[in-house]
């Protein structure tokens, strides 16, 4: 696990515990995401998936008893935990974080899987959106994404470790150009470049 060495986003409210669910939000986060894999890949007979839907709609009722606002959610707020701990977010790994380049690495699993063995083109940008925003806005002012190019040179597998690139390519005033490439042993498989603007603070 990397340690950033760049403070918590001025913006975060102050005092906030990146910690919170421990280690059992962990455990929950990726028995999820093993739960997604296992849906989007299955062919069951129909009678054992309604017995599973039942177990799950009964965790989903116990967990919604826990519901709280946005702002005190878990998701979305470990930095400790892949894909900063949302399970809609791709699973990436940071590995190294300066304030102008970063490095992750994510490994693509059944639940991206779009069509002919090969990641979703929408998953690939969501992961360029996640990791350029949170590069964008982390230890600097609070930015939205204005615009996402993205190019899909090759395919992206499944069930490969893949590298991250991501480095800022310049600043203009409130306008920060950003950009991010995927690759698997030095080919790089897809890239992108984001423009960022700078906002007041929430
Ligand atoms: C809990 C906390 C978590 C924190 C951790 C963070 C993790 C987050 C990770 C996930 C994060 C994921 C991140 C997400 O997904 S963020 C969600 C997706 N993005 C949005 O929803 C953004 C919606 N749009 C807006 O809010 C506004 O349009 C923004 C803020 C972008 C600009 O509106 P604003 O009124 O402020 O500015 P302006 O219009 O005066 O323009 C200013 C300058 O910008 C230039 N410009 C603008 N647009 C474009 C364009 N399309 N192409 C080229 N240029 C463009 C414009 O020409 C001008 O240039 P100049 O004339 O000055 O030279």
């Amino acid at each position: 696990m990397v340690s950033i060495d760049i403070p918590p986003h001025p913006w975060w409210k102050p005092g906030l515990d990146l910690h919170r669910g421990g280690d059992s939000y962990a455990h929950l986060l990726s028995a999820t995401r093993g739960l997604l894999d296992a849906v989007a890949g299955v062919d069951a007979p129909e009678a054992v998936l309604a017995e599973v839907a039942g177990e799950v709609s009964r965790i989903a009722g116990r967990l919604n008893s826990y519901t709280t606002s946005d702002e005190s959610q878990i998701a979305g707020t470990r930095m400790d935990l892949p894909g900063r701990g949302h399970p809609l977010v791709v699973p990436y790994r940071t590995t190294s974080w300066t304030s102008v380049r970063m490095t992750a690495e994510v490994t693509f699993t059944r639940i991206h899987l779009g069509d002919g063995g090969a990641v979703h083109g929408g998953v690939t940008a969501l992961l360029f959106d996640e990791v350029l925003g949170r590069f964008a806005n982390h230890g600097r002012q609070p930015a939205r994404t204005a615009f996402l190019h993205v190019n899909y040179r090759r395919l992206v597998p499944l069930d490969v470790d893949l590298d991250i690139l991501t480095k800022v390519d310049r600043a203009e005033g409130r306008k920060l150009y950003i950009t991010a490439e995927l690759s698997h042993d030095g080919t790089v498989l897809a890239d992108a470049e984001g423009l960022f603007v700078a906002v007041s603070a929430q």
